[in-house]
């Protein structure tokens, strides 16, 4: 029987949204954007030279570029061996869950609510709920902020008035940066899934502890971040893979995208590394007809986030090795695909998202081009490899 690898590369775009413009990100191209750049000299920080992801490239990663958005993409000169194209999104909304439910099958329905640019960001009501549950008499931030730098501007203040920081982004979320041991971690954790059941009514996706040590001048972020999104819509391919009888493995963030529907087996690590560990293991070793879906989310929080053009590059280049020795553990049934749920291009204005077309790069089923396909397919398609009924819009490109 056959296997499944569903591997998302967070935030790694191909331009070309038909809608980008509606977003305000025409011509943002995350891909295009690092390859040019690589060729260019402009990211030579750890690395050199053009961009260099030849296991991907040899799946049809180039190519997929180019099908997108036009985009030249230099380095990237295979001839693609593998089942390549590309993907575009239909939700409305940039963010991970939207990207992630709609490869699974399920577009969002809904609008997102997004909180006011402005100070104060957030409703009274709900800053005197975050005050009633966390036992405090006020919060910090109350503005849109990129998580790093609210942290070196007000975690002095935090950890003076024990107030936690609380802030937004373009994306549907809340998110709450308190110090680890001052504040507390499980303190923070409960405050945000506590808070979390008021936002998702409100049609907010995701209520996130963003939890942080150090001492002014020196804050870090840790890996102990919890997202509280809410639920998907409807069963989206992890539910479809399990109702079936078959195991299902979530590696990284992809318990908390789900709201941990549809999950047999929760694969968590500190980093890419050991996410990639997990995933080299169940290369190896996962249940025949299974389905092992995987999120490797430090392309987007350390570098597209950061607007780090090299620090990305160099991602994709680490990334690449070890698909490399990935595939190497694969079967003959097996399928592998990798894909993104967004855009976050470092060349870009801001530290947001981009609204962008993916890449889709199969290993394992034939080669060739199957051109734009929507996000559902690709459930769709992991559905149709594993021998499973899809539900929804989608329509399986293999
Ligand atoms: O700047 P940081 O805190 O990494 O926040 C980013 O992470 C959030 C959730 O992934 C996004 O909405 C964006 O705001
Ligand atoms: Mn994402
Ligand atoms: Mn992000």
């Amino acid at each position: 029987m056959a296997r499944a690898f569903l591997v998302v590369m967070d935030s790694v775009g191909c331009g070309g949204a038909p809608d980008a413009d509606a977003f305000g990100d025409a011509e943002s191209n995350t891909l295009g954007h690092i390859a040019a750049a690589c060729a260019e000299g402009r990211a030579e920080e750890g690395r050199s030279g053009p961009l260099s992801v030849p296991n991907l490239d040899a799946l049809g990663l180039g190519a997929a570029v180019r099908l997108a958005s036009g985009h030249a993409m230099p380095g990237l000169t295979a001839v693609p061996a593998g089942r390549w194209g590309a993907a575009t999104e239909v939700s409305r909304g940039k963010d991970t869950p939207s990207g992630h439910w709609e490869l699974a099958g399920v577009p969002v329905p809904w609008d997102w609510t997004y909180f006011p640019d402005t100070v104060p960001a957030f409703p009274d009501d709900l800053v005197a709920e975050v005050c009633r549950l966390a036992g405090v008499a006020g919060i910090l931030g109350n503005c849109h902020a990129s998580g790093t730098e609210i942290i070196d501007r007000l975690g002095a203040e935090h950890l003076r008035t024990g107030w936690p920081i609380c802030y937004t982004s373009a994306d549907s979320v809340f998110q709450i940066a308190a110090h680890e041991e001052v504040f507390g971690l499980e303190r923070l954790v409960a405050l945000c899934r506590d808070l979390a059941p008021r936002l998702h009514a409100m049609k907010v996706g995701r209520a996130i502890a963003r939890p942080f040590v150090g001492a002014p001048g020196d804050f870090r972020r840790t890996g102990n971040r919890r997202d509280f999104a809410i639920a998907p819509p409807a069963p989206t391919l992890l539910d479809w893979v399990q109702v079936a009888g078959r195991v299902t493995h979530a590696v990284g963030k992809i318990g908390d995208i789900f709201s941990h529907r549809g999950i047999s087996h929760l694969h968590k690590g500190k980093d890419d590394a050991a996410l990639f560990d997990h995933l080299d293991r169940l290369g190896a070793e996962a249940e025949e007809g299974s389905l092992t879906f995987a999120n490797f989310v430090e392309f987007d929080t350390n570098f597209g986030h950061r607007r780090d053009v090299a620090g990305y590059a160099r991602q994709l280049e680490w990334f690449d090795a070890r698909v490399g020795a990935f595939l190497a553990r694969l079967g003959p049934g097996d399928l592998a695909v990798f894909t993104a749920d967004h855009g976050n291009d470092p060349t870009f204005r801001g530290t947001e998202h981009t609204r962008e077309r993916v890449p889709v790069v199969c290993h394992g089923a034939g080669g060739g081009s199957f051109g734009l396909c929507g996000f559902v397919d690709v459930g769709a398609s992991v559905a149709a490899h594993l021998g499973i009924a899809a539900q929804g819009p989608g329509r399986s490109f293999l």
